[in-house]
């Protein structure tokens, strides 16, 4: 990707106000030329608006394309841009309808590129032309605009300000859709696909939230078995296939019933709507998935998980005090053999 030029947006720039400059020059040209029929211009004045408006940009283009440092030249060809539509004014007499809509258009063409700075820099450049065409014009005014000219001018005020707009709209999606990859990338474990420690939580507490508070709801605990033995004897990279094993089971037996989420380690937590007895049951699932799992990169490893199940304490939306009940539930499978599910039987006291 570090070669790819289609990766660096700055270095694409060229390719985009291309298309715009082809149309904002293009539709420029036809109140240009009925100002310069009108006023009976002479050949030099037909010659350079012809230039600029049909020959500049595909040179700009090519300049940019074929330049060392496309995104550099581009950010010059894009001052050009000003200084040409400046000149264009004193061309036309400053006839004041499409004098105004061309700078406009420049000007707007700048801000959409989203470079620091361009546009109050395009200024100055847009004044540099109007102050040399009005040198070499004499600075003749004629500002009336009549209807042929208000016609002409319609078509650039209309297309490219809805081409500039749909172009504006797909960055602003492309943008937004990134940004929400970028939250789910955030909230997101990569080994297990579960959430992230800090995310589950927000997620739990937000679910607590949005429950009566006398609404069932049940904490299950998850930790691997013996997994520094499954490091040591497999290897990290067979202990990162079993992690990725387990939330794959995890996602598939929770659904979208509840946050589940790695909180660290080999440890996993999930909440669900439902009281400790069907949390059991889920649990029991999940257990039993966990120890058929086979891996064909170490055919003699079988895992296993504890399981510890605190049903949701009464009056309160304390997740601390609740795991640390899920915690003890934990502790307890894991001192009565592993591979078990503690904290939904009778054994286990109540939080
Ligand atoms: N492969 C892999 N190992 C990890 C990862 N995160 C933590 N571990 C290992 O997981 C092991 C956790 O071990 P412990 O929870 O202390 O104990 P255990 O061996 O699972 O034993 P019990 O929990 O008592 O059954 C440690 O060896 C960590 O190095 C990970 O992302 N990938």
């Amino acid at each position: 990707m570090k070669n790819d030029p289609s990766s660096n947006p700055l270095r694409q720039l060229y390719r985009r106000t291309y298309v715009l400059r082809v149309l904002g020059m293009g539709l420029g040209a036809l109140p240009i030329a009925v100002v310069l029929q009108q006023r009976h211009g002479n050949w030099q004045a037909w010659a350079w608006a012809m230039l600029v408006c049909f020959a500049w940009p595909h040179f700009a283009f090519l300049m940019a394309r074929h330049g060392r440092d496309p995104a550099a030249t581009e950010r010059r060809n894009l001052l050009l841009d000003s200084f040409f539509a400046g000149t264009c004014a004193p061309l036309m007499h400053f006839n004041l309808l499409p004098s105004v809509v061309l700078i406009a258009v420049v000007a707007a063409d700048k801000v959409t590129t989203g470079i620091r700075g361009l546009w109050p820099r395009s200024l100055g450049w847009t004044a540099a032309g109007i102050v040399l065409g009005g040198l070499l014009t004499g600075f003749a005014a004629a500002p009336a605009s009549d209807m042929a000219v208000v016609m002409a001018s319609l078509p650039i005020l209309v297309i490219h300000t809805l081409v500039v707009s749909a172009i504006s709209y797909s960055l602003v999606r492309r943008v937004q859709l990134q940004n929400l990859r970028l939250k789910e990338l955030a909230h997101t474990d990569p080994l297990t696909g579960l959430h992230t420690r800090r995310h589950w939580e927000q997620s739990v507490a937000a679910m607590l939230a949005a429950l009566r508070p006398d609404a069932t709801a049940t904490l299950l605990l998850i930790d691997l078995d013996d997994f520094k033995v499954v490091n040591d004897t497999h290897g990290h990279p067979i202990g990162d296939d079993v992690l990725r094993a387990i939330g794959t089971i995890v996602r598939e037996q929770v659904a979208d019933r509840g946050p589940a989420g790695r909180l660290g380690g080999d440890e996993i937590a999930l909440v669900l709507p439902v009281d400790p007895s069907g949390a059991g049951a889920i649990a029991e699932r999940i257990r039993a998935d966990v120890e058929s799992l086979r891996f064909p990169l170490a055919p003699s490893l079988r895992c296993s998980v504890s399981i510890g199940i605190a049903p949701r304490p009464h009056g309160g939306n304390h997740p601390r005090e609740w795991i640390e009940a899920a915690d003890r539930a934990l502790y307890q499978a894991k001192d009565a053999g592993r591979n078990r599910v503690g904290g939904h039987a009778s054994d286990i006291p109540p939080v």
